[in-house]
């Protein structure tokens, strides 16, 4: 899969701007705040429908201006698509696939496998357990586009469940049944859920640690853990047992809407004992293990995206990153960097096609 072109309407700090690609490397470059990362951003825009930094759509929308327009050409399969996404102040976003609308985003997800390594990253370690699910989710549903349906059911029945109990609790009152109503369905869409977490991570941790060994030269174990409640008990059962907290704090508080992802470094947690360059490295083998993943899964080489790359890593790192890219596994890069003669002279060393783009 190639990304031939793009262009920008009103898409953040761009009143009007075309790109045309490389089919193997991309460099964006310029001083600190030009829109570097916006390019990168409004790529990733034509692959998931959202930006990756900043959800609120409005907020994408270059100052001044009440829409915006990201046109992707990408080849894929040997067939052109045209990724067309459009937003207007005040009414709902739109992706369009060759001139036609989706009714829905999650038929788009998954049809451009795409992987963003960023220091946003970072939030995978210090957040809360919502990001980590997030993460896993994504890489998930981007192989398989009956678990994010799932996922999307199961949220809305969350949200039904938590709304009755607050009505229990305003009206002083309680029906069983007809909570019971809520808990079977969550059961029947929480189960299945829970079951391909669990056998993503059999898949994934293994991918993960060999990546890692290979990009920290360091002698740390690390793993990956999934934790889930119901690793134990059956959510429908959790659900009855728990109907009493539950009804005091007016809220669904079993479910997989609590897993979680363990980050360990030598059996440690690495938010609190990885130094920062373990952390990063952690983070680089999580994101290339994904992008490992999401290929087998998918058989198309996903896009991916290297933003501000040596906030991650030094000169030599990335070099040795870069030429992971030389390899046949990868495919079209997008690198952003504020000093065009340091990623000029890395990316120059590879044997592969590139072109580069100053901003601002
Ligand atoms: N909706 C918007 N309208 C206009 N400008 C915006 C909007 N959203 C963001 N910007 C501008 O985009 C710029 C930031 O762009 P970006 O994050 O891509 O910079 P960058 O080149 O990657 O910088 P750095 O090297 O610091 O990471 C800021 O100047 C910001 O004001």
């Amino acid at each position: 899969m190639v990304l031939n072109s793009v262009s920008l309407i009103n898409y953040k700090n761009f009143e009007s701007q075309r790109f045309q690609f490389d089919p193997k490397i991309n460099c964006f470059v310029g001083k600190n705040g030009v829109g570097k990362t916006n390019v990168l951003d409004a790529i990733y825009h034509l692959s998931f429908g959202k930006s990756y930094f900043n959800p609120i759509t409005s907020q994408n929308i270059k100052h001044g201006t009440d829409f915006f327009v990201i046109e992707g050409n990408y080849e894929k399969n040997e067939r052109e698509e045209k990724i067309l996404v459009s937003a207007k102040n005040g009414q709902k976003k739109h992706i369009k696939r060759n001139g036609k609308v989706y009714d829905k985003f999650s038929e788009h997800i998954g049809f451009l496998p795409l992987v963003i390594i960023s220091p946003a990253d970072r939030d995978l370690i210090i957040e809360g357990s919502d990001t980590r699910r997030k993460f896993m989710d994504g890489v998930i549903s981007q192989g398989d586009p009956s678990y994010l349906h799932t996922l999307i059911n199961y949220n809305k029945v969350l949200a039904q469940r938590n709304a009755l109990l607050k009505y229990f609790a305003a009206n002083n009152t309680f029906n069983a049944p007809q909570l019971d109503v809520y808990n079977q369905q969550l059961h029947k869409l929480g189960m299945p859920i829970f079951e391909k977490r669990t056998q993503f991570i059999e898949a994934f941790a293994p991918i993960f640690l060999e990546r890692y060994k290979s990009i920290s030269n360091g002698t740390e174990t690390v793993g990956l853990n999934y934790k889930s409640q119901l690793k134990e008990t059956p959510l429908h059962r959790l659900l009855e047992e728990n109907i009493s907290t539950d009804k005091l704090k007016q809220y669904t508080g079993f479910g997989i809407h609590k897993d979680d992802l363990k980050f360990h470094l030598n059996e440690h947690p690495v938010k609190k004992f990885g130094s920062q360059g373990q952390q990063k490295s952690y983070l680089i083998a999580l994101k290339l293990a994904q992008f490992d993943f999401i290929k087998k899964q998918s058989n198309v080489t996903p896009i991916l995206l290297l933003d501000d790359i040596f906030d991650k890593l030094d000169e030599q790192r990335v070099a040795q990153l870069i030429t992971l890219v030389d390899n046949d596994h990868f495919g079209q890069l997008f690198i952003s960097d504020t000093h065009a003669e340091r990623t000029e002279k890395i990316v120059k060393e590879v044997s592969q096609t590139y072109r580069m783009f100053p901003i601002g």
